[in-house]
Protein backbone atom coordinates (compact mmCIF):
# COMPACT_ATOMS: atom_id res chain seq x y z
CA UNK A 1 0.00 0.00 0.00
CA UNK A 2 1.22 3.33 -0.55
CA UNK A 3 -0.97 5.55 1.04
CA UNK A 4 -0.01 6.98 4.52
CA UNK A 5 -1.63 4.41 7.03
CA UNK A 6 -0.46 4.22 10.84
CA UNK A 7 0.88 2.54 13.74
CA UNK A 8 1.23 0.65 17.26
CA UNK A 9 2.58 -0.81 19.69
CA UNK A 10 2.23 -2.23 23.44
CA UNK A 11 1.49 0.44 26.11
CA UNK A 12 2.01 -1.72 28.70
CA UNK A 13 -1.53 -1.45 29.96
CA UNK A 14 -2.70 -4.11 27.96
CA UNK A 15 -3.88 -7.86 29.32
CA UNK A 16 -3.80 -10.94 28.23
CA UNK A 17 -7.19 -11.28 26.66
CA UNK A 18 -7.18 -9.25 23.42
CA UNK A 19 -5.40 -10.12 20.10
CA UNK A 20 -4.36 -6.26 19.77
CA UNK A 21 -4.39 -3.13 20.06
CA UNK A 22 -8.62 -3.22 20.07
CA UNK A 23 -10.79 -4.68 22.08
CA UNK A 24 -13.76 -6.87 20.05
CA UNK A 25 -17.00 -5.46 20.01
CA UNK A 26 -19.72 -7.53 22.08
CA UNK A 27 -21.64 -8.41 18.59
CA UNK A 28 -20.87 -7.78 14.86
CA UNK A 29 -21.72 -4.75 13.08
CA UNK A 30 -24.96 -5.21 11.34
CA UNK A 31 -26.19 -3.96 8.00
CA UNK A 32 -23.56 -2.29 5.50
CA UNK A 33 -25.84 0.87 5.11
CA UNK A 34 -25.25 2.12 8.48
CA UNK A 35 -23.04 5.03 8.86
CA UNK A 36 -19.74 5.55 10.91
CA UNK A 37 -19.94 7.86 13.85
CA UNK A 38 -19.66 6.90 17.63
CA UNK A 39 -17.09 5.02 18.78
CA UNK A 40 -18.04 1.34 19.27
CA UNK A 41 -15.72 -0.42 22.07
CA UNK A 42 -12.61 0.43 24.06
CA UNK A 43 -9.61 0.68 22.40
CA UNK A 44 -7.04 -1.34 24.21
CA UNK A 45 -3.41 -2.27 23.97
CA UNK A 46 -2.53 -5.79 23.00
CA UNK A 47 -1.74 -8.16 25.68
CA UNK A 48 1.08 -10.80 26.06
CA UNK A 49 -0.89 -13.32 24.71
CA UNK A 50 -2.00 -11.16 21.76
CA UNK A 51 -0.17 -12.07 18.25
CA UNK A 52 1.95 -9.29 18.20
CA UNK A 53 4.30 -7.84 20.76
CA UNK A 54 4.46 -4.04 19.98
CA UNK A 55 8.04 -3.03 20.86
CA UNK A 56 6.69 0.74 20.98
CA UNK A 57 3.97 2.85 22.79
CA UNK A 58 0.50 3.41 20.96
CA UNK A 59 -2.35 5.45 20.79
CA UNK A 60 -5.32 3.16 21.89
CA UNK A 61 -8.11 2.24 19.13
CA UNK A 62 -11.68 2.10 18.82
CA UNK A 63 -13.37 0.31 16.27
CA UNK A 64 -15.92 2.23 14.64
CA UNK A 65 -18.66 2.48 12.09
CA UNK A 66 -20.54 -0.45 12.89
CA UNK A 67 -23.51 1.89 14.90
CA UNK A 68 -26.65 1.97 13.27
CA UNK A 69 -27.43 5.55 14.61
CA UNK A 70 -24.73 6.98 13.52
CA UNK A 71 -24.57 9.78 10.84
CA UNK A 72 -23.66 9.08 7.25
CA UNK A 73 -19.84 9.43 6.49
CA UNK A 74 -18.80 12.31 4.44
CA UNK A 75 -16.99 10.73 1.48
CA UNK A 76 -13.20 12.10 1.05
CA UNK A 77 -13.56 14.92 -1.28
CA UNK A 78 -11.09 15.06 -3.88
CA UNK A 79 -8.79 18.22 -3.35
CA UNK A 80 -7.69 21.14 -5.91
CA UNK A 81 -6.45 21.13 -8.31
CA UNK A 82 -7.72 18.39 -10.52
CA UNK A 83 -5.49 16.04 -12.34
CA UNK A 84 -6.60 14.71 -14.89
CA UNK A 85 -8.61 12.17 -15.51
CA UNK A 86 -6.45 9.40 -16.63
CA UNK A 87 -4.34 7.90 -14.66
CA UNK A 88 -0.78 7.86 -15.60
CA UNK A 89 0.15 5.18 -17.57
CA UNK A 90 4.20 4.43 -17.60
CA UNK A 91 5.94 6.16 -15.14
CA UNK A 92 9.24 4.38 -14.58
CA UNK A 93 7.44 1.51 -15.16
CA UNK A 94 6.27 0.17 -11.36
CA UNK A 95 4.95 1.75 -8.87
CA UNK A 96 3.94 0.16 -7.91
CA UNK A 97 3.27 -1.36 -7.99
CA UNK A 98 3.38 3.15 -9.65
CA UNK A 99 1.81 5.44 -11.73
CA UNK A 100 -0.98 7.10 -10.58
CA UNK A 101 -1.38 8.95 -7.54
CA UNK A 102 0.82 7.03 -5.59
CA UNK A 103 0.21 6.80 -2.24
CA UNK A 104 -0.58 3.21 -2.47
CA UNK A 105 2.82 1.18 -2.25
CA UNK A 106 4.62 0.62 -5.31
CA UNK A 107 4.22 -3.35 -4.30
CA UNK A 108 0.68 -3.06 -3.77
CA UNK A 109 -0.62 -6.63 -4.69
CA UNK A 110 -4.24 -7.97 -5.83
CA UNK A 111 -6.17 -8.93 -2.43
CA UNK A 112 -7.91 -12.48 -2.58
CA UNK A 113 -5.89 -13.53 -4.95
CA UNK A 114 -2.49 -13.61 -5.30
CA UNK A 115 0.32 -13.01 -3.13
CA UNK A 116 1.93 -9.86 -2.13
CA UNK A 117 4.32 -10.16 -5.05
CA UNK A 118 3.98 -12.75 -8.37
CA UNK A 119 7.37 -11.82 -9.91
CA UNK A 120 8.88 -15.23 -8.61
CA UNK A 121 11.94 -14.64 -9.91
CA UNK A 122 13.42 -11.68 -7.58
CA UNK A 123 16.29 -11.64 -6.22
CA UNK A 124 16.66 -11.12 -2.26
CA UNK A 125 16.35 -7.81 -0.88
CA UNK A 126 19.90 -6.25 -1.79
CA UNK A 127 22.04 -5.86 2.00
CA UNK A 128 24.56 -3.28 0.73
CA UNK A 129 22.22 -0.51 0.20
CA UNK A 130 22.24 1.99 3.53
CA UNK A 131 18.58 3.21 2.70
CA UNK A 132 17.02 0.22 2.62
CA UNK A 133 15.06 -0.35 -0.04
CA UNK A 134 11.52 -1.62 -0.56
CA UNK A 135 11.62 -5.26 -1.96
CA UNK A 136 9.06 -6.54 -3.50
CA UNK A 137 7.36 -9.31 -1.83
CA UNK A 138 8.92 -12.99 -3.53
CA UNK A 139 7.72 -16.05 -3.60
CA UNK A 140 4.15 -16.96 -2.22
CA UNK A 141 4.07 -19.58 0.53
CA UNK A 142 3.86 -23.25 0.10
CA UNK A 143 0.47 -23.83 -1.32
CA UNK A 144 0.11 -26.97 0.44
CA UNK A 145 1.27 -25.46 3.92
CA UNK A 146 -1.30 -25.75 6.67
CA UNK A 147 -3.15 -22.53 7.09
CA UNK A 148 -3.40 -21.11 10.79
CA UNK A 149 -6.87 -20.14 12.38
CA UNK A 150 -6.15 -16.27 12.12
CA UNK A 151 -5.61 -16.94 8.79
CA UNK A 152 -8.11 -18.99 8.19
CA UNK A 153 -11.02 -16.55 9.21
CA UNK A 154 -9.26 -13.52 7.71
CA UNK A 155 -9.92 -15.69 4.34
CA UNK A 156 -13.28 -16.01 5.08
CA UNK A 157 -13.65 -12.49 6.05
CA UNK A 158 -12.27 -11.72 2.78
CA UNK A 159 -14.49 -14.35 0.70
CA UNK A 160 -17.28 -12.83 2.74
CA UNK A 161 -16.70 -9.31 1.12
CA UNK A 162 -16.39 -10.53 -2.57
CA UNK A 163 -18.11 -8.52 -4.91
CA UNK A 164 -18.51 -5.71 -2.05
CA UNK A 165 -14.79 -4.83 -1.99
CA UNK A 166 -15.29 -1.71 -3.83
CA UNK A 167 -17.88 -0.36 -1.27
CA UNK A 168 -15.50 -1.51 1.28
CA UNK A 169 -12.74 0.83 0.12
CA UNK A 170 -14.90 3.65 0.05
CA UNK A 171 -16.12 3.36 3.52
CA UNK A 172 -13.36 2.47 4.81
CA UNK A 173 -11.62 5.42 3.72
CA UNK A 174 -14.91 7.79 4.55
CA UNK A 175 -14.29 6.02 8.23
CA UNK A 176 -10.55 7.16 7.87
CA UNK A 177 -11.43 11.13 6.78
CA UNK A 178 -14.12 11.23 8.43
CA UNK A 179 -12.82 10.13 11.95
CA UNK A 180 -9.05 11.73 11.11
CA UNK A 181 -9.84 14.38 8.94
CA UNK A 182 -6.36 15.29 10.04
CA UNK A 183 -4.98 12.52 7.63
CA UNK A 184 -6.80 13.62 4.49
CA UNK A 185 -3.21 15.82 3.85
CA UNK A 186 -1.06 12.57 3.70
CA UNK A 187 -3.05 11.71 1.06
CA UNK A 188 -3.52 13.07 -2.53
CA UNK A 189 -5.79 15.38 -3.34
CA UNK A 190 -7.25 13.28 -6.22
CA UNK A 191 -8.28 9.59 -4.68
CA UNK A 192 -9.80 7.75 -7.27
CA UNK A 193 -7.14 5.57 -8.75
CA UNK A 194 -5.40 5.99 -5.20
CA UNK A 195 -7.89 5.03 -2.79
CA UNK A 196 -7.65 1.41 -3.18
CA UNK A 197 -4.40 0.86 -2.30
CA UNK A 198 -3.68 0.94 1.38
CA UNK A 199 -6.40 -0.92 1.88
CA UNK A 200 -5.76 -3.54 -1.00
CA UNK A 201 -2.34 -3.70 0.91
CA UNK A 202 -3.33 -4.10 4.20
CA UNK A 203 -5.94 -7.02 2.89
CA UNK A 204 -3.50 -8.83 0.79
CA UNK A 205 -0.57 -8.79 3.94
CA UNK A 206 -3.66 -9.75 6.09
CA UNK A 207 -4.46 -12.71 3.89
CA UNK A 208 -1.24 -13.88 3.84
CA UNK A 209 0.10 -13.66 6.98
CA UNK A 210 0.90 -17.38 7.60
CA UNK A 211 4.09 -16.43 4.65
CA UNK A 212 6.02 -14.69 7.35
CA UNK A 213 9.42 -14.58 5.64
CA UNK A 214 7.90 -13.35 2.57
CA UNK A 215 5.21 -10.83 4.41
CA UNK A 216 7.69 -9.32 7.08
CA UNK A 217 10.25 -8.26 3.69
CA UNK A 218 7.24 -7.09 2.10
CA UNK A 219 5.63 -4.83 5.37
CA UNK A 220 9.04 -3.69 6.30
CA UNK A 221 9.41 -2.16 3.15
CA UNK A 222 6.17 -0.51 3.29
CA UNK A 223 6.84 1.03 6.73
CA UNK A 224 10.02 1.96 5.28
CA UNK A 225 8.73 3.27 2.02
CA UNK A 226 5.67 5.69 3.73
CA UNK A 227 8.00 7.54 5.68
CA UNK A 228 8.09 10.00 2.84
CA UNK A 229 4.39 10.12 3.23
CA UNK A 230 4.56 11.75 6.55
CA UNK A 231 3.53 8.26 8.47
CA UNK A 232 3.59 8.17 12.22
CA UNK A 233 3.15 5.12 14.17
CA UNK A 234 0.58 7.11 15.77
CA UNK A 235 -1.51 6.79 12.57
CA UNK A 236 -1.60 3.32 12.62
CA UNK A 237 -4.70 2.31 15.23
CA UNK A 238 -6.66 5.20 13.37
CA UNK A 239 -6.34 3.09 10.20
CA UNK A 240 -7.24 -0.11 12.31
CA UNK A 241 -10.07 1.13 13.34
CA UNK A 242 -11.32 2.15 9.56
CA UNK A 243 -10.33 -1.31 8.78
CA UNK A 244 -12.41 -3.63 11.37
CA UNK A 245 -15.30 -0.79 10.88
CA UNK A 246 -15.63 -1.63 7.14
CA UNK A 247 -15.05 -5.26 6.94
CA UNK A 248 -17.59 -5.26 9.88
CA UNK A 249 -19.78 -3.84 7.85
CA UNK A 250 -19.40 -5.47 5.07
CA UNK A 251 -18.77 -9.18 5.71
CA UNK A 252 -22.04 -9.58 7.32
CA UNK A 253 -22.70 -13.34 6.82
CA UNK A 254 -19.60 -14.65 8.71
CA UNK A 255 -18.12 -11.07 10.98
CA UNK A 256 -18.25 -12.09 13.81
CA UNK A 257 -15.58 -11.96 17.95
CA UNK A 258 -13.54 -14.35 16.53
CA UNK A 259 -13.63 -12.58 13.35
CA UNK A 260 -12.82 -9.62 14.98
CA UNK A 261 -10.04 -10.97 17.13
CA UNK A 262 -8.26 -12.24 14.42
CA UNK A 263 -8.45 -8.93 12.54
CA UNK A 264 -7.15 -7.13 15.36
CA UNK A 265 -4.42 -9.60 15.94
CA UNK A 266 -3.30 -9.51 12.79
CA UNK A 267 -3.24 -6.01 11.63
CA UNK A 268 -1.51 -5.77 15.37
CA UNK A 269 1.23 -7.76 13.97
CA UNK A 270 0.94 -6.13 10.50
CA UNK A 271 1.60 -2.68 11.57
CA UNK A 272 4.34 -3.11 14.10
CA UNK A 273 6.26 -5.01 11.67
CA UNK A 274 5.14 -1.65 9.79
CA UNK A 275 6.31 0.80 12.47
CA UNK A 276 9.29 -0.66 13.59
CA UNK A 277 10.86 -0.96 10.39
CA UNK A 278 10.59 2.96 9.81
CA UNK A 279 11.74 3.38 13.40
CA UNK A 280 15.07 1.51 12.62
CA UNK A 281 15.14 3.28 8.92
CA UNK A 282 14.41 6.61 10.56
CA UNK A 283 18.07 6.29 12.19
CA UNK A 284 19.83 5.99 9.01
CA UNK A 285 17.81 7.69 6.26
CA UNK A 286 15.79 10.59 5.71
CA UNK A 287 12.59 10.20 5.04
CA UNK A 288 12.47 11.92 1.29
CA UNK A 289 15.36 13.37 0.04
CA UNK A 290 15.20 17.13 -2.00
CA UNK A 291 17.07 16.88 -5.79
CA UNK A 292 17.53 19.74 -7.71
CA UNK A 293 17.62 19.48 -11.75
CA UNK A 294 21.01 19.79 -13.18
CA UNK A 295 19.93 18.74 -16.47
CA UNK A 296 17.21 18.00 -18.94
CA UNK A 297 17.73 16.22 -22.00
CA UNK A 298 14.58 15.98 -24.42
CA UNK A 299 15.93 12.97 -26.77
CA UNK A 300 12.45 12.79 -28.49
CA UNK A 301 9.01 14.41 -28.55
CA UNK A 302 8.62 12.37 -25.13
CA UNK A 303 11.02 11.03 -23.64
CA UNK A 304 13.92 13.25 -21.46
CA UNK A 305 16.72 11.86 -19.52
CA UNK A 306 16.83 13.99 -16.06
CA UNK A 307 19.47 14.42 -14.20
CA UNK A 308 19.36 15.57 -10.57
CA UNK A 309 21.40 16.45 -7.68
CA UNK A 310 20.01 15.51 -4.38
CA UNK A 311 20.67 17.82 -1.31
CA UNK A 312 22.23 14.94 0.52
CA UNK A 313 23.96 11.70 -0.19
CA UNK A 314 21.69 9.01 -1.48
CA UNK A 315 22.77 5.49 -1.41
CA UNK A 316 21.88 3.03 -4.24
CA UNK A 317 22.04 0.05 -6.07
CA UNK A 318 22.14 -0.16 -9.67
CA UNK A 319 19.17 -1.91 -10.85
CA UNK A 320 16.96 -0.39 -8.39
CA UNK A 321 14.11 2.38 -8.57
CA UNK A 322 12.70 5.24 -6.78
CA UNK A 323 9.92 7.29 -6.10
CA UNK A 324 9.70 10.69 -7.07
CA UNK A 325 7.08 13.53 -6.40
CA UNK A 326 7.33 16.81 -8.60
CA UNK A 327 5.84 19.90 -7.08
CA UNK A 328 3.11 20.11 -9.64
CA UNK A 329 1.34 16.95 -8.47
CA UNK A 330 1.68 17.18 -5.00
CA UNK A 331 1.87 13.85 -3.30
CA UNK A 332 1.86 12.18 -6.49
CA UNK A 333 4.78 9.88 -6.56
CA UNK A 334 5.69 7.87 -9.86
CA UNK A 335 8.53 5.13 -9.79
CA UNK A 336 11.68 5.85 -12.10
CA UNK A 337 15.03 3.24 -11.90
CA UNK A 338 18.28 5.28 -11.60
CA UNK A 339 19.62 5.08 -15.54
CA UNK A 340 22.93 4.33 -13.98
CA UNK A 341 24.98 2.81 -11.33
CA UNK A 342 25.98 5.27 -8.04
CA UNK A 343 28.30 7.75 -9.39
CA UNK A 344 30.84 9.50 -7.82
CA UNK A 345 29.76 13.11 -8.20
CA UNK A 346 26.59 11.93 -6.39
CA UNK A 347 24.34 12.62 -9.29
CA UNK A 348 21.22 10.51 -10.42
CA UNK A 349 19.66 10.37 -14.13
CA UNK A 350 16.29 9.32 -14.90
CA UNK A 351 14.14 8.33 -18.31
CA UNK A 352 11.02 9.27 -18.32
CA UNK A 353 8.81 9.22 -21.14
CA UNK A 354 5.55 11.15 -20.98
CA UNK A 355 2.45 9.43 -21.40
CA UNK A 356 -1.00 10.47 -22.23
CA UNK A 357 -2.53 11.53 -19.16
CA UNK A 358 0.25 11.31 -16.88
CA UNK A 359 0.21 13.84 -14.63
CA UNK A 360 3.48 13.60 -13.16
CA UNK A 361 5.53 11.95 -16.33
CA UNK A 362 3.88 15.24 -18.22
CA UNK A 363 5.30 17.21 -15.65
CA UNK A 364 8.63 15.87 -15.57
CA UNK A 365 9.20 15.69 -19.43
CA UNK A 366 7.61 18.74 -20.59
CA UNK A 367 7.88 21.08 -17.44
CA UNK A 368 10.52 20.44 -15.45
CA UNK A 369 13.73 22.46 -16.19
CA UNK A 370 17.14 23.28 -13.96
CA UNK A 371 16.38 24.45 -11.23
CA UNK A 372 13.23 23.06 -10.68
CA UNK A 373 13.39 20.70 -7.24
CA UNK A 374 11.89 17.49 -6.82
CA UNK A 375 11.33 14.86 -4.17
CA UNK A 376 12.83 11.20 -4.01
CA UNK A 377 11.60 8.40 -2.20
CA UNK A 378 14.43 5.86 -1.19
CA UNK A 379 15.60 3.38 -3.29
CA UNK A 380 13.82 -0.13 -3.79
CA UNK A 381 14.10 -3.01 -5.59
CA UNK A 382 15.81 -5.99 -5.90
CA UNK A 383 16.64 -6.08 -9.85
CA UNK A 384 20.43 -6.30 -8.78
CA UNK A 385 23.86 -7.97 -9.65
CA UNK A 386 24.57 -10.77 -8.18
CA UNK A 387 28.74 -10.23 -8.15
CA UNK A 388 29.53 -13.50 -6.00
CA UNK A 389 29.19 -15.45 -9.19
CA UNK A 390 30.66 -15.15 -12.89
CA UNK A 391 27.58 -15.85 -14.53
CA UNK A 392 27.25 -14.27 -17.71
CA UNK A 393 24.21 -11.56 -17.92
CA UNK A 394 21.51 -11.46 -20.29
CA UNK A 395 19.39 -8.22 -20.21
CA UNK A 396 16.27 -7.16 -21.62
CA UNK A 397 15.20 -3.97 -22.23
CA UNK A 398 12.02 -2.81 -23.52
CA UNK A 399 11.56 1.13 -24.34
CA UNK A 400 12.70 3.16 -20.99
CA UNK A 401 13.07 -0.33 -18.76
CA UNK A 402 16.76 0.07 -20.84
CA UNK A 403 17.07 2.31 -18.10
CA UNK A 404 18.09 -0.07 -15.10
CA UNK A 405 19.84 -2.05 -17.99
CA UNK A 406 22.64 0.34 -18.15
CA UNK A 407 22.97 0.69 -14.73
CA UNK A 408 23.49 -3.07 -14.73
CA UNK A 409 25.97 -2.81 -17.68
CA UNK A 410 27.84 -0.21 -15.76
CA UNK A 411 27.85 -1.94 -12.52
CA UNK A 412 29.25 -4.77 -14.26
CA UNK A 413 32.33 -2.65 -15.60
CA UNK A 414 32.73 -0.66 -12.01
CA UNK A 415 33.54 -4.19 -10.38
CA UNK A 416 36.10 -4.75 -13.27
CA UNK A 417 34.51 -8.30 -14.15
CA UNK A 418 34.83 -10.04 -17.01
CA UNK A 419 31.75 -11.64 -17.32
CA UNK A 420 29.58 -11.88 -20.52
CA UNK A 421 26.82 -9.15 -20.68
CA UNK A 422 24.17 -9.31 -23.76
CA UNK A 423 21.78 -6.43 -23.51
CA UNK A 424 18.84 -6.69 -25.95
CA UNK A 425 17.22 -3.38 -26.20
CA UNK A 426 13.67 -3.80 -27.54
CA UNK A 427 11.33 -0.86 -29.34
CA UNK A 428 9.14 0.31 -31.70
CA UNK A 429 10.57 1.89 -34.39
CA UNK A 430 14.56 3.19 -35.26
CA UNK A 431 13.61 6.42 -33.70
CA UNK A 432 12.04 5.01 -30.44
CA UNK A 433 16.07 3.24 -29.57
CA UNK A 434 16.53 7.02 -27.92
CA UNK A 435 19.09 5.73 -26.05
CA UNK A 436 21.52 3.67 -28.75
CA UNK A 437 24.17 5.80 -28.88
CA UNK A 438 25.20 5.15 -25.19
CA UNK A 439 24.65 2.16 -25.46
CA UNK A 440 26.81 1.52 -28.39
CA UNK A 441 29.77 3.79 -26.73
CA UNK A 442 29.67 1.02 -23.93
CA UNK A 443 29.85 -1.66 -26.11
CA UNK A 444 32.60 -0.02 -27.86
CA UNK A 445 34.52 0.31 -23.82
CA UNK A 446 33.94 -3.35 -23.24
CA UNK A 447 34.99 -6.65 -25.10
CA UNK A 448 32.58 -8.29 -22.87
CA UNK A 449 29.68 -6.32 -23.45
CA UNK A 450 27.17 -6.97 -26.83
CA UNK A 451 24.33 -4.79 -28.12
CA UNK A 452 21.12 -6.15 -30.29
CA UNK A 453 19.19 -3.44 -30.91
CA UNK A 454 16.01 -5.24 -31.86
CA UNK A 455 13.30 -2.78 -33.59
CA UNK A 456 9.96 -4.77 -34.31
CA UNK A 457 9.55 -5.96 -37.46
CA UNK A 458 10.36 -9.54 -38.67
CA UNK A 459 11.76 -10.02 -35.26
CA UNK A 460 9.34 -9.36 -32.14
CA UNK A 461 11.09 -8.44 -28.81
CA UNK A 462 11.41 -10.17 -26.75
CA UNK A 463 11.69 -13.39 -29.20
CA UNK A 464 14.42 -12.27 -30.66
CA UNK A 465 16.97 -13.69 -28.19
CA UNK A 466 15.56 -17.20 -28.82
CA UNK A 467 17.63 -16.65 -31.79
CA UNK A 468 20.81 -15.99 -29.73
CA UNK A 469 22.73 -18.07 -26.62
CA UNK A 470 22.93 -20.35 -25.51
CA UNK A 471 21.51 -18.48 -22.22
CA UNK A 472 20.78 -21.63 -20.28
CA UNK A 473 23.85 -20.65 -18.01
CA UNK A 474 23.38 -17.07 -17.58
CA UNK A 475 21.70 -14.58 -15.07
CA UNK A 476 18.39 -13.07 -16.78
CA UNK A 477 17.20 -9.33 -16.72
CA UNK A 478 13.76 -8.12 -17.85
CA UNK A 479 12.85 -4.87 -17.65
CA UNK A 480 10.06 -3.14 -19.60
CA UNK A 481 6.61 -2.94 -20.35
CA UNK A 482 4.70 -5.51 -17.94
CA UNK A 483 3.53 -7.53 -20.84
CA UNK A 484 7.17 -7.44 -22.57
CA UNK A 485 8.04 -9.22 -18.97
CA UNK A 486 5.74 -11.80 -19.24
CA UNK A 487 6.35 -12.89 -22.61
CA UNK A 488 10.25 -12.28 -21.99
CA UNK A 489 10.02 -14.29 -18.89
CA UNK A 490 7.96 -17.45 -20.99
CA UNK A 491 10.55 -17.00 -23.74
CA UNK A 492 13.11 -17.55 -20.69
CA UNK A 493 11.76 -20.21 -18.89
CA UNK A 494 11.63 -22.11 -22.50
CA UNK A 495 15.09 -21.83 -22.65
CA UNK A 496 15.70 -23.94 -19.28
CA UNK A 497 17.06 -20.94 -17.38
CA UNK A 498 15.48 -21.58 -13.58
CA UNK A 499 12.99 -19.35 -12.49
CA UNK A 500 15.21 -17.88 -9.75
CA UNK A 501 17.72 -16.97 -12.46
CA UNK A 502 15.52 -14.61 -13.74
CA UNK A 503 14.95 -11.00 -12.22
CA UNK A 504 13.09 -8.18 -12.78
CA UNK A 505 10.67 -5.70 -10.96
CA UNK A 506 7.40 -6.59 -9.20
CA UNK A 507 4.35 -6.68 -12.14
CA UNK A 508 2.12 -5.31 -9.69
CA UNK A 509 4.24 -2.67 -9.83
CA UNK A 510 4.68 -2.14 -13.21
CA UNK A 511 0.82 -2.24 -13.72
CA UNK A 512 0.39 0.65 -11.16
CA UNK A 513 2.91 2.44 -12.93
CA UNK A 514 0.75 2.59 -15.79
CA UNK A 515 -2.20 3.46 -13.41
N1 LIG B 1 11.54 4.79 -17.12
C1 LIG B 1 12.05 3.83 -16.37
O1 LIG B 1 12.92 4.08 -15.52
C2 LIG B 1 11.55 2.43 -16.50
C3 LIG B 1 10.42 2.15 -17.23
N2 LIG B 1 9.93 0.88 -17.26
C4 LIG B 1 8.71 0.58 -17.99
O2 LIG B 1 9.08 0.30 -19.32
C5 LIG B 1 7.99 0.58 -20.15
C6 LIG B 1 8.51 1.40 -21.29
O3 LIG B 1 7.47 1.84 -22.12
P1 LIG B 1 7.76 2.24 -23.60
O4 LIG B 1 9.07 2.93 -23.69
O5 LIG B 1 6.55 2.96 -24.08
O6 LIG B 1 7.90 0.84 -24.32
P2 LIG B 1 7.17 0.33 -25.63
O7 LIG B 1 5.73 0.14 -25.37
O8 LIG B 1 7.55 1.21 -26.74
O9 LIG B 1 7.80 -1.13 -25.79
C7 LIG B 1 9.18 -1.37 -25.75
C8 LIG B 1 9.47 -2.71 -26.36
O10 LIG B 1 8.75 -3.71 -25.67
C9 LIG B 1 7.95 -4.45 -26.60
N3 LIG B 1 6.68 -4.78 -26.00
C10 LIG B 1 5.77 -3.91 -25.53
N4 LIG B 1 4.72 -4.57 -25.06
C11 LIG B 1 4.96 -5.89 -25.26
C12 LIG B 1 4.23 -7.07 -24.99
N5 LIG B 1 3.02 -7.04 -24.45
N6 LIG B 1 4.80 -8.26 -25.32
C13 LIG B 1 6.01 -8.30 -25.90
N7 LIG B 1 6.73 -7.20 -26.17
C14 LIG B 1 6.21 -6.02 -25.87
C15 LIG B 1 7.74 -3.52 -27.76
O11 LIG B 1 7.46 -4.27 -28.93
C16 LIG B 1 9.06 -2.80 -27.83
O12 LIG B 1 10.00 -3.59 -28.52
C17 LIG B 1 6.93 1.25 -19.33
O13 LIG B 1 5.94 0.30 -19.00
C18 LIG B 1 7.68 1.67 -18.08
O14 LIG B 1 6.82 1.70 -16.96
C19 LIG B 1 10.59 -0.14 -16.66
C20 LIG B 1 11.72 0.07 -15.93
C21 LIG B 1 12.30 1.37 -15.81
Amino acid sequence: MDAPTTTSADNGTSDDSGGGWFKPRRKPDAGPQQPPGADQGQGRIPGPGGAARPSRPVTAIRPVGTGASRPQPAQPQPAQPQPPQAAEPQPRRAEPPSEAPHAAPPHAPQPHTAPPHTAQQRAPEAQAAPAAPPAAPAAPAAPAAPVSPDAALIRRTLADIGEDAGKVTSYFYALLFTRHPELRGLFPAAMDTQRDRLLKALLTAAEHIDNKPVLTEYLRNLGRGHRKYGTQASHYPAVGEALLGALARYATSTWDGESEAAWIRTYTAISQIMIDAAAENELRAPAWWQAEVVSHDLRTPDIAVITLRPDQPYPFLAGQYTSLETPWWPRIWRHYSFAGAPRPDGLLSFHVKAVPAGWVSNALVHRARPGDTVRLGPPAGSMTVDHTTDSGLLCLGGGTGIAPIKALVEDVAEHGERRPVDVFYGARTDYDLYDIDTMLRLQQSHSWLSVHPIVDGRTQFPDAVLEHGPWNSHDAYLSGPPGMIRSGVDALRSLGIPGDRIRHDSLEELVAAGD
